[in-house]
């Protein structure tokens, strides 16, 4: 189970840029607070969506999460560990795929995987075993032997979640995992987003694509300007949002916000 309450993280404000007066609300004595009170919580068996529009703070609260960035308040509570207190376990327990995880060109797609592997402790025999689980789940048979440098986009994308996931990590969290993807790899990766189910393992994704959210997801949280908009299921997103719709209902919990911030 992951529980994350409070979250919040500012960012140092260029001088000139506090001086002029930005309208943007988290816009304020010289800092920008990116996230400010960002909430939710996700059950193993469960895949929650994390949603909202650009800038809103989604990368910034994935970050938080995977210790990659320090947070300035808050908790994320996984097994009993805080991983925002003990950044070492944290790490041991997470598989984070950023929106910029980067392979090494010159070691082949399963050195690349097998080297992740190996600087989490994993013995030889349970290296081999994991990657030819992996390697199969995510159709990557053909190109374990391909240098990283040669490989396509979704070619690159499935070995950077293998490599995400190669220590069988507590909590998955990926931030846009599909973005510019074909629709074979995508179908790829969004079954094997869906196999976490079975595993209850909890993951979270990030994402613009409500069709994906729909297909995959139990619950989601919708940010806004770096607070949680909305948290629970998409029964609930959709009676709240006024919508049968899904962008439709979206469209509608980012509106209410917003006009409740202007009055
Ligand atoms: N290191 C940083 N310094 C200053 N501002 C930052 C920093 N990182 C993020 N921000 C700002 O915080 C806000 C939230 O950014 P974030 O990348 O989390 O948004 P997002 O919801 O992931 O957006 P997108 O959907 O476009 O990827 C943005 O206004 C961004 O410019």
């Amino acid at each position: 189970m992951l529980e994350v309450r409070g979250l919040a993280k500012r960012f140092a404000l260029p001088a000139q840029k506090d001086k002029a007066g930005a309208r943007d609300p988290r816009d304020h004595d010289g800092w920008f607070h990116a996230v400010r009170n960002v909430e939710f919580s996700c059950a193993p068996g469960e895949v929650l969506g994390l949603l909202g529009p650009n800038g809103a703070g989604k990368t910034t609260t994935l970050r938080l999460l995977s210790t990659a960035l320090k947070a300035d308040a808050g908790s994320a509570w996984v097994d009993g560990v805080d991983l925002l207190q003990d950044p070492l376990a944290a790490r041991q327990r997470i598989g984070f795929l950023s929106g910029s995880t980067g392979l090494y060109g010159r070691l082949t797609a399963r050195e690349n995987v097998e080297y992740f592997g190996r600087l989490h402790g994993m013995s030889a025999p349970y290296l081999k075993r994991r990657c030819d689980e992996l390697f199969e789940l995510l159709q990557m048979q053909d190109y374990g032997n391909k240098r990283a440098d040669q490989l396509s986009t979704g070619m690159k994308q499935k070995c950077a979640i293998a490599r995400t996931v190669v220590h069988e990590p507590r909590l998955v969290i990926l931030d846009e995992p599909t973005t510019g993807l074909d629709v074979m790899s995508a179908k790829i990766l969004l079954d094997f987003i869906a196999s976490y189910k079975a595993l209850r393992i909890p993951l979270i994704f990030s994402t613009h694509h409500l069709h994906e959210v729909e297909k995959l997801c139990d619950r989601v949280c919708v940010i806004n300007r770096g607070k949680t908009a909305f948290h629970g299921t998409l029964e609930q997103l959709r009676h709240l949002g006024g919508s049968a719709d899904l962008y439709d209902a979206f469209v509608g919990v980012i509106n209410q916000r917003e006009t409740a911030r202007e009055r």
